[in-house]
């Protein structure tokens, strides 16, 4: 496997190295050690699947508040999905941006969610399955999250109408870029 950075501090897109042979392919989609190597210490304690009936199903943008603060290693395996992270961590450089990338099983990629980061995705096919490994427990109390269309961030996604929504993912506040945010190293929560 293969990990390589992206626009945002910490963040990175994971490749798979399949060995392919005349029954199909083998490839590691993660190992600890790889990804100390690059600088990430993920230690799963979860993994989850979602499942999706439609295309222009959006789900997001979520994070866990410190001190549950959460890694998440995120990757779709039947379908195709445009997949969105922002990083919310204050006292980084790239507070406040987002990078996003399609994640489909034909391009076998991952997207590497640090802790302080929102994530989310829009589903560009039916039936989609997605899969993601957490660093942390499902804490309800502490699970937040910002609007999908907050103009705080400006996200270009695919597609804007029509879209199949949670009424909790409708309804997240406006993010003020002023006050609110996080810093994991004191494990503090402002704003939302
Ligand atoms: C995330 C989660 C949800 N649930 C429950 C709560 C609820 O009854 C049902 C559906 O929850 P949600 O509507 O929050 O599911 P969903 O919108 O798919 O939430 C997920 O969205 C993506 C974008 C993420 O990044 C994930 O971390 C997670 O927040 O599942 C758990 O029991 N354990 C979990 O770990």
């Amino acid at each position: 496997m293969l990990v390589k950075s992206t626009t945002l501090n910490k963040a990175a897109v994971i490749e798979l190295e399949p060995i392919e042979d005349n029954r199909g392919y083998f490839a590691r989609s993660f190992c600890k050690g790889t990804m100390v190597e690059y600088g990430i210490d993920f230690d799963v304690v979860q993994t989850n699947v979602a499942f999706n009936h439609y295309a222009r199903t959006l789900r997001g943008m979520h994070f866990q508040a410190p001190p549950f603060s959460e890694d998440k290693i995120v990757s779709c395996f039947q379908g195709a999905i445009y997949d969105v992270i922002i990083d919310l961590n204050r006292d980084s450089s790239t507070f406040g941006k987002w990078y996003g990338l399609t994640l489909s099983e034909e391009n076998r990629l991952a997207l590497y969610v640090p802790k302080g980061f929102a994530h989310g995705y829009l589903t560009l096919t039916d039936n989609t399955s997605i899969h993601y490994m957490v660093s942390e427990y499902y804490t309800p109390s502490y699970e937040s999250g910002v609007r999908w269309n907050d103009p705080a961030f400006e996200i270009e996604w695919p597609f804007t109408e029509n879209l199949i929504l949670s009424p909790k993912d409708e309804r997240w506040e406006d993010f003020n870029i002023y006050t609110d945010g996080m810093i994991q190293s004191k494990g503090e929560n402002y704003g939302q």
